[in-house]
């Protein structure tokens, strides 16, 4: 499998189906900013409740293959595996499918996953066990937890830092992997660290 961090902002999402499965992926391209359209006769009040307010397109009908081909990712989420695999048949072999029912159907599976500002942990087994994969990431996201935020921003700062500041890649190389150090996520570290910057290139 080939992974990686996709950007959906104001990409046309499809979602076909209106269950507790597809309320979960719409749930989750929201929080990434997609543009979503769903396609199903019934809904969850969920996806009500973000049609009343605007923040998914809701079309109250099956879907046919004429829905397929104009969005950027497509999730095909019925309770259907026959209207599933005829609406994946539709599809164009350069769009994004995802297959809810079977995952190597489609041309992805999503991870299960969780965010501590700009660090993203994802465990994926391709579709072989998703409650393994759950249960990998709640293990994780207890061992990384929320502190993480403000390490992995103070960690971007300093290395922006370190990027303008230092020219020789050696030296840039050590001070990366010394702002690493298990101590540097305690403030009092990084306060030290930031004051040991400064004085080194001379600025207030
Ligand atoms: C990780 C997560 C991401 C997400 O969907 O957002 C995800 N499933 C999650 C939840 C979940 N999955 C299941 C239950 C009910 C459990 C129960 O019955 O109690 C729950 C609900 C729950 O536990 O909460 C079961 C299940 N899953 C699939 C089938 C069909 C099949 O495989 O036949 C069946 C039914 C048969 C079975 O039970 O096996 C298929 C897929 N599910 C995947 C991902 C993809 C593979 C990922 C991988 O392997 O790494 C893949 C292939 C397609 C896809 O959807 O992309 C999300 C984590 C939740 C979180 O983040 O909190
Ligand atoms: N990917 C996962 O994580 C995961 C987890 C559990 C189950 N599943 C699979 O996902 C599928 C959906 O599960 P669910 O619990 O959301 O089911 P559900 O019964 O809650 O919802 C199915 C939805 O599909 C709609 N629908 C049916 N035919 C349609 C069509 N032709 N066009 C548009 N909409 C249509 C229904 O109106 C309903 O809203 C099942 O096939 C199940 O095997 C996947």
């Amino acid at each position: 499998m080939y992974t990686v961090t996709l950007n959906i902002r104001n990409k046309k999402a499809l979602v076909v189906g209106g269950g507790t499965v597809a309320t979960r992926k719409i749930r989750h391209l929201l929080k990434e900013g997609a543009n979503v359209t769903v396609i199903s006769p019934e809904a969850t009040d969920e996806i009500k409740k973000w049609e009343e307010k605007g923040e998914v397109h809701w079309e109250k009908r099956e879907a046919n293959e004429l829905d397929v081909p104009s969005a950027f990712l497509v999730i095909l989420a019925t309770n259907n595996t026959e209207d599933n695999e005829k609406l994946l048949k539709a599809a164009s072999p350069n769009q994004l499918v995802n297959v809810a029912h079977k995952g190597d159907k489609g041309s992805y599976t999503v991870p299960a996953q969780f965010t501590r500002g700009d660090l993203t942990i994802s465990v994926s087994t391709g579709g072989g066990s998703p409650l393994l994969a759950k249960k990998i990431r709640d293990e994780l996201s207890a061992r990384y937890d929320e502190s993480y935020e403000q390490y992995v921003n103070f960690l971007n700062e300093v290395r922006s830092f370190i990027h303008e500041n230092e020219k020789q890649a050696e030296e840039k190389r050590k001070l990366l992997h010394s702002s690493l150090q298990e101590e540097m996520k305690d403030a009092h570290h990084q306060q030290l660290f930031w004051q040991a910057l400064y004085d080194k290139y001379k600025k207030d």
